[in-house]
């Protein structure tokens, strides 16, 4: 059995791997740490883990490191490297589901992030956890820098168009739409029931920190900068990301041999689904899943291309993808305890 540990269980995207954990075959959870709720048990926080997981959680994030063979970790950008150092001194695994292993160039972490890499040579060792691109990386890995929600979305989306050099410009114009889960615990003003329900807005139009990723892994997909406008919008339900991708295509190209690309590139990703030309992605049937479900459109008076994709930012978005990469550090099935169906209706 793998030992795994979760630091920031709190929060929800370490419950939520923690919920996926407590499923999996191959996995004996040892600790799971909180300050705030530190000493309540899990299930006194989220009444569904009762008589499931009703251990509490500890204030030493170092007591979960120690029992641990991989360490999953959902605390805020800014803090992580120093429990990833400790992790690694001790031969540990380490997946960061936060944003601190992510960015490739120092400079991109302090201008969107506004902190600096403190241990530079810990940042040699950090893969990108996008399991479908990042495969044989994340095998070899001890450090995985686990992808943003939105980022996950529009990488899968626009994978085979990158790989393939089938846009006209290398600027994509991309819009988004999550669920408030995605914003964390913490209330803020812009969560309030009040605020969300009943509304949809957009935020950090053009200015969200998730920009910087984005154009980090396009452009290794395709070997050429790639820029984006990136406009996010705030969605009235708990979870779910849709996102939208314009794209002028080179000339000569056509739909059905676009359909036939994604087919190819993704036949033999489970968690990839392209659906048949004329459906269309809908969030509704990947919560709760590890899917990423991916439709395309065409504009045929612009040519140009529009792919919509759909995922679940708690699942695939964090822990289902973060899952996805502990069972390919450890050699298991990538698909190990992830085989969920999203809901029918
Ligand atoms: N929500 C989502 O959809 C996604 C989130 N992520 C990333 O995952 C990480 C966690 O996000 P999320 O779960 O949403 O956030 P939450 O605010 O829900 O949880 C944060 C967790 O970190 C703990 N924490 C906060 N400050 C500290 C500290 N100084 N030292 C130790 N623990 C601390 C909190 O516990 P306590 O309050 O007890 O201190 C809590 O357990 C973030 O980096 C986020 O960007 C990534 C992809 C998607
Ligand atoms: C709806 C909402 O607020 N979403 C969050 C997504 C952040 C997130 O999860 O990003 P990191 O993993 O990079 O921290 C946001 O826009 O900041």
């Amino acid at each position: 059995m793998i030992k795994a540990g979760i630091i920031g269980a709190s929060g929800y995207a370490g419950s939520e791997a923690l919920r996926f954990l407590l499923n999996h075959p191959d996995v004996e959870v040892v600790g799971v740490s909180a300050h705030s709720d530190a000493n309540k048990t899990v299930s006194e926080l989220y009444p569904s883990f009762y008589q499931i997981c009703d251990v509490p959680f500890v204030e030493d994030e170092d007591e979960v490191i120690q029992k641990s063979d991989v360490i999953f970790a959902g605390l805020p950008a800014g803090i992580s490297e120093a429990f990833a150092q400790k992790a690694l001194d001790l031969n540990k695994k380490f997946i960061d589901l936060g944003a601190d292993f992510r960015l490739d160039n120092p400079d991109d972490y302090a201008f969107w992030y506004g902190k600096k890499y403190e241990n530079s040579a810990l940042h040699q060792k950090q893969v990108y956890g996008l399991s479908e691109t990042h495969r044989e990386e994340i095998k070899h890995a001890c450090l995985i820098g686990n992808p943003g929600c939105y980022p996950t979305s529009v990488q899968l989306g626009l994978y085979p168009i990158m790989l393939q050099h089938l846009y006209a410009n290398k600027h994509i114009i991309v819009n988004s739409a999550s669920g408030v889960t995605g914003a964390g615990k913490k209330l803020t003003e812009d969560t309030h029931f009040t605020k969300t329900n009943e509304s949809f807005h957009p935020y950090k139009a053009g200015n969200h920190r998730h920009t910087p990723e984005i154009e980090q892994e396009l452009s290794k997909m395709s070997g050429e900068a790639m820029r984006i406008t990136f406009v996010p919008h705030l969605l009235p339900v708990n979870r779910g990301i849709v996102s939208t991708m314009y794209i002028d295509l080179k000339e000569d190209v056509k739909l059905e041999d676009i359909y036939k690309l994604y087919q190819n590139i993704y036949q033999d990703e489970q968690f990839v689904r392209i659906l048949p030309l004329g459906k269309q992605a809908d969030l509704k049937f990947v919560t709760y899943t590890n899917y990423c479900d991916i439709s395309l459109h065409m504009d045929e008076r612009n040519h140009t291309l529009i792919v919509v994709s759909t995922i679940d930012n708690m699942v695939k978005g964090t822990a289902g993808q973060a899952i996805q990469n502990m069972n390919l550090m450890f050699g298991l099935k990538e698909n190990t305890g992830l085989n969920y169906v999203g809901p029918s209706f």
